[in-house]
Formats: structure tokens, C-alpha cells, sequence
């Protein structure tokens, strides 16, 4: 985790793939104690508060304020998608937004991101098949992105922090930087100048807890869980199929065919760095499900990163 988001240079994208049951939440958020200080210290901490803590600590080493972090969390369920953090308890959409202050070692930070996301595990939709009592419907990714103030205006210092996050600041940066404007910046943005050289850069770090593979025979599910066992596995061949098309390097790559792919895309393709975590279940019953996840990781492993695109400052923004 630690190499891949060292410099803030690629998109990343840590997943957990495997059939119902066989570990994935565990593997991704770990024990889940109500305690979110125990989620971040805990040594069977899974992935997103182990990324989250490095992430935070990473960006603690750099220069002040020369980092911002925006984190969505959804889940893509019978292929909507739906954002978690728009929700109250009850899960009624409020569409407030919440801010995570951050600190000099970075743990406060990432305790408080471990916060809002077990605040939010319990309205992703859960219903108990045959294989397991538990058994999450539906994709749940976590979408951390950061943005890092150029180099020239952290060394001018000509901005301050609160001028240079000003969303009117950041879409003149956006707005520059994708159409190569040398055209001086005419808003009361203090200091156009260096983000002209070099806009902020944005990369984005994606955690997902796949839903399960599932054999709809061995779940014994019907009516609309049904449905939703043939949206997740539909949503998975889709995955697969994107995976199979980056192996071959061919020219289309079908990410829109699912919601999942599609919003996956930036940190799937490309030059992104992309991490699976195959979980498969000890037991002989599903041998089946096991060789088809590992089929799964083969695939994977046959995709090739693009060679870099981004060199120094050049970053894409969207
Ligand atoms: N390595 C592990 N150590 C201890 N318990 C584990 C481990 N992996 C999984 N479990 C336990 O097994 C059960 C199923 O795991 P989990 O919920 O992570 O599966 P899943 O793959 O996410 O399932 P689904 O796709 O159906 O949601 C849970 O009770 C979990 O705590």
C-alpha cells in the first residue's frame, strides 16, 4: 500500500473478490469492532484502515496543507449505485457533507474515516442465503481522493491554504489545466501564476468489498434475492470481461457495461496499480467456486500496466 501511494503519482485500486462467505469484509475492514480507534490499531485490521492510517501518515510527512483528501463511500446494488454518506441512520437521504479535519501524525484522521464508514457498514444491504447468514448484496467501494497542491505553490507560498482549496479556485485550476490555458487567471483568485505552470494534481485511491460470487443452487435463494444474486454475478462477468479485454489489450474496453465497471475505471485501467485479494473458502463443498475465483485471479494477473503516462506534473485532472 505503502509503495503504491508513495508519491501520489497512479491511481490504486485494492480489491476482494471471492464467493459468498469465503472472507472478503473480514479481509477489507477487518474485526469489526464498534470502537473505531481498535479498527485503526488492531493488528487484524483488514485493508481500508491499514490504507487509510498509511495514507494519512504518508501525506503527515509532507509539507503542511499540501494535501486535501475527499472520500466518497457508496455501494452499487442491482447495479445502482447508491451513496452511503448521503444517509442518516435510519438511511434517509440528507446529502450533508461531512468534513474529517486532519492532524500532524494522521491516526486521528484515519480513526475518524474508519468512523464514517462503519457509521455507514450497516446500511449496505445484507440479506442471510444458505451459505451465509450475512451475506452482503451488494459492491461497497470506498473512494479516497487526493489532491496535492503543485510544488510551485507551495514554494511561492502566494496562496493560503483556505484560498487554494476555495472550490472557485480549484475549478480555475481544473478549467486551466485541461484546456492548456496560458490565459491569465481574471477571478480574485490570489495567485493564478502557479497554478498555471503546474495545476493541482489529483489521484484516487479505491477500496472495494466485492459482494460474492454465488452459486444461486447452493444459496437457495429466491423472489427478489434472486435478482439480486443475478445482478452481483452479472456485475462480476462484467469485472471479468473488462479484465479479459486489458489482458488482450484490446481496443475496446467495455467498462460501461455495468455500474460497477464504470465507476471503477479510473483505477482499473491504464496506468493504475491494481491489487486483488482472491478469498477462497477452505472446504472440498466448493471446490467449484474456489477454481472459478482463482480462473478470476489468473485472468487478472495477465493484465499488463500501460506504461507511465505521467511524468513529473503531468496528472491528468477530471
Ligand atoms: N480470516 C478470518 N478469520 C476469522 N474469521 C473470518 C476470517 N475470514 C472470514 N471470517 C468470518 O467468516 C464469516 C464470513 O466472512 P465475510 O463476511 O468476510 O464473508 P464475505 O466474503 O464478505 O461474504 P459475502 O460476500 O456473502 O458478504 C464472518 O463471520 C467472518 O468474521
Amino acid at each position: 500500500i505503502r509503495s503504491s501511494l508513495l508519491h501520489f503519482r497512479y491511481n490504486v485500486c485494492i480489491m476482494a473478490y471471492g464467493q459468498t462467505g469465503s472472507g472478503k469484509t473480514h479481509t477489507m475492514i477487518g474485526s469489526q469492532s464498534e470502537d473505531p480507534t481498535a479498527a485503526v490499531q488492531d493488528s487484524h485490521q483488514g485493508i481500508i484502515p491499514k490504507a487509510a492510517n498509511e495514507l494519512f501518515k504518508l501525506i503527515s510527512e509532507k509539507p503542511a496543507d499540501s494535501h486535501m483528501v475527499e472520500m466518497s463511500v457508496v455501494e452499487v446494488y442491482n447495479n445502482e449505485v447508491l451513496d452511503l454518506l448521503a444517509r442518516d441512520e435510519g438511511g434517509a437521504t440528507v446529502g450533508v457533507k461531512r468534513e474529517v479535519i486532519t492532524t500532524s501524525t494522521g491516526t486521528t484522521t484515519a480513526v475518524k474515516v474508519m468512523q464514517l464508514i462503519n457509521s455507514v457498514l450497516k446500511l449496505r444491504s445484507h440479506c442471510p442465503t444458505l451459505v451465509h447468514m450475512d451475506s452482503s448484496r451488494s459492491h461497497f467501494i470506498v473512494t479516497l481522493t487526493v489532491t496535492s497542491k503543485s510544488p510551485d505553490a507551495l514554494a511561492l507560498g502566494r496562496v493560503s491554504q483556505k484560498e487554494w482549496w476555495s472550490p472557485r479556485c480549484r475549478r480555475a485550476a481544473s478549467s486551466r489545466s485541461s484546456s492548456l490555458a496560458s490565459s491569465p487567471c481574471h477571478s480574485p483568485c490570489p495567485s493564478p501564476r502557479p497554478s498555471i505552470t503546474q495545476p493541482p494534481l489529483k489521484t484516487k485511491l479505491q477500496l472495494v468489498d466485492l459482494a460474492g460470487s454465488e452459486c444461486v443452487g447452493m444459496s437457495g435463494v429466491t423472489g427478489a434475492v434472486l435478482w439480486e444474486s443475478s445482478c452481483i454475478n452479472r456485475s462480476l462477468s462484467a469485472l471479468s470481461d473488462v479484465l479479459g479485454a486489458l489482458a488482450e489489450r484490446r481496443p475496446h474496453v467495455p467498462y460501461r457495461n455495468s455500474k460497477l465497471t464504470h465507476l471503477l475505471q479510473d483505477t482499473i485501467g491504464g496506468d493504475a496499480k491494481l491489487l486483488i485479494m482472491l478469498c477462497v473458502s477452505p472446504t472440498q463443498r466448493f471446490l467449484t467456486e474456489s477454481l472459478q475465483s482463482l480462473g478470476f485471479g489468473a485472468r487478472a494477473r495477465q493484465v499488463q500496466r500501460e506504461p507511465p503516462r505521467r511524468k513529473n506534473t503531468a496528472l491528468k485532472m477530471k
